[in-house]
């Protein structure tokens, strides 16, 4: 299990930043050649974020590049540089349909790209979220589904308010889509790197959806961030006593047995597992095991 929980932006062409995400303690790094980077820059930030890619300085840290969108000018200069670099994603910002992840998909195994590196779609228009479905399906080399809530709620002209009541049903339906799918997916950013107070409650509500993590602009957003998303001590102890009653309960020929006082059957065994295997995901990668 690869964790997913802090997704960490940062602008191509910003050397400081690149230089500062080899430190952090993000599980997956985004390498900005779109929104984050002035038209002037572009070149620039191309050709700086796949050195940094090819220097293999982020050791375990999932490394992903957002290159410019289909149709933009920077489009096809981007995979041609990418691909053959073989990040372990490419983030399409804007896509559309699944006609889109096919053509990238396309267009990177024809660039030279791995079979590993993967391709991270990004829904934020209201025809995505309606086609989340044909998206999330679309490639075998498609892993997660991004959320991209500032473009989405400027499409829906929708304003933000705290517990994002507008744009719940779009996360919804984003997330049956990828979990139908059986794909990954991670929230949205919060703008207010200053509100600790409002990003807490946005990472709690995302990982209640059912979210595996969230997309964020500033190192400060981690250690919250990592927090929340990962298992609580009381979520792995629940989590073995879960295991350990229901092999009892079967071992005495019963398949339900109550756990401080709630039902429990097989699928909560499945989902205990499921803690079990994060948190010793987490753990591995918080300890150094993982390079960082
Ligand atoms: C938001 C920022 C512009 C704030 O910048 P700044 O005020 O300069 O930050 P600080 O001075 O507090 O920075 C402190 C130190 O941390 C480093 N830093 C800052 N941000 C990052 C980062 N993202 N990654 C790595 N390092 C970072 C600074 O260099 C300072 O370091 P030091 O010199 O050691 O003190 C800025 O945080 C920023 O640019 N964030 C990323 C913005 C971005 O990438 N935006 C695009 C993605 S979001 C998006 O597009 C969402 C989606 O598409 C949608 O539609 O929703
Ligand atoms: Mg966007």
């Amino acid at each position: 299990m690869r964790p997913r929980r802090s997704v960490l932006y940062l602008p191509g062409a910003n050397e400081r930043a690149l230089e500062k995400a080899r430190t952090l303690p993000a599980d997956a790094l985004v390498l900005d050649l779109e929104d984050a980077v002035a038209p002037d820059a572009k070149a620039t930030a191309r050709d700086r974020v796949c050195e940094a890619v090819a220097s293999g300085a982020y050791g375990e840290r999932e490394t992903a590049v957002r290159i410019n969108g289909l149709g933009s000018a920077w489009h096809d200069a981007d995979v041609r540089a990418v691909a053959p670099v073989g990040p372990d994603a490419v983030v399409v910002p804007k896509v559309g349909s699944a006609a889109d992840v096919h053509a990238v998909d396309r267009a990177l195994t024809d660039a030279g790209a791995p079979a590993r590196t993967a391709v991270w779609a990004m829904v934020e228009t209201p025809a995505a979220v309606l086609r989340a479905e044909e998206i999330a399906t679309a490639s075998e080399r498609l892993t997660v589904l991004v959320l991209g809530t500032n473009d989405l709620a400027k499409e829906l002209r929708a304003e933000f308010v705290p517990g994002r009541a507008p744009l719940l049903p779009s996360l919804s339906l984003c997330l049956l889509a990828a979990r139908a799918a059986g794909k990954s997916i991670v929230d949205g950013v919060y703008n207010d790197v200053r509100d600790a107070e409002g990003f807490e409650a946005e990472c709690v509500q995302a990982r209640q959806f059912g979210f595996d993590g969230k997309t964020l602009v500033h190192p400060n957003q981690l250690d919250v961030c990592n927090r929340v998303f990962a298992p609580s001590e009381a979520d792995v102890e629940h989590a073995r006593r879960v295991i350990e009653a229901l092999e009892r309960a079967v071992a005495d020929g019963r398949g339900v047995v109550t756990v401080d006082g709630r039902m429990v059957e097989n699928l909560h065994v499945e989902q205990a597992r499921r803690v079990l295997a994060l948190h010793e995901a987490v753990t591995a990668r918080e300890s150094g095991e993982t390079g960082r």
